[in-house]
């Protein structure tokens, strides 16, 4: 897969080892930054992450921050965004399964790198379900387009 991922200087050391985790599994990563421990605004790279997947660039997305909530969202402003923030496994894969989210992310301050790994794979992995779901998101874009 092509995967987006962009994070804030709190998320730095875990997005780099997110992506060589990522690459070692065969997946393609378009790094939106940031790279260095200097100060940055999380709405920025939260958006980038939404822009790349919205538009196709990217088949998914991953965003970090400190906690995962101000990059979630903002990705989620993004219009054709369904971002999640996540803590554990079961969500991520629920989120997809049931929510078809297309953004994940999570926070480099609140979960380890091994946690954040498994997160990562239930939610790859995970495949939405359509059905009765399916009906709900719909529902969800409807209130996108009432914006
Ligand atoms: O967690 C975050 C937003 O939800 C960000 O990563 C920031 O770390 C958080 O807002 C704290 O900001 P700081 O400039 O690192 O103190």
């Amino acid at each position: 897969m092509k995967i987006a991922i962009g994070n804030d200087h709190a998320a730095v050391e875990m997005k780099q080892q997110i992506v060589e985790y990522l690459e070692s599994k065969g997946h393609e990563v378009i790094n939106f930054g940031t790279d260095t421990n200097e100060r940055v605004e999380y709405p920025v790279y939260g958006e980038k992450v939404g822009r790349a997947v919205v538009s196709g660039e990217a088949d998914c997305g991953i965003a970090i921050c400190g906690t995962g909530v101000g990059i979630s969202l903002a990705a989620n402003k993004v219009k054709g965004v369904r971002a999640v923030v996540c803590s554990e496994p079961y969500s991520a894969k629920l989120s997809k399964q049931h929510n078809n989210t297309n953004v994940l992310a999570f926070g480099a301050r609140v979960i380890g790198i091994e946690l954040a790994k498994m997160i990562v794979d239930e939610w790859l992995n995970a495949e939405f379900e359509g059905g009765r779901h399916a009906e709900r998101v719909n529902m969800i874009k409807e209130i996108e387009e009432r914006q």
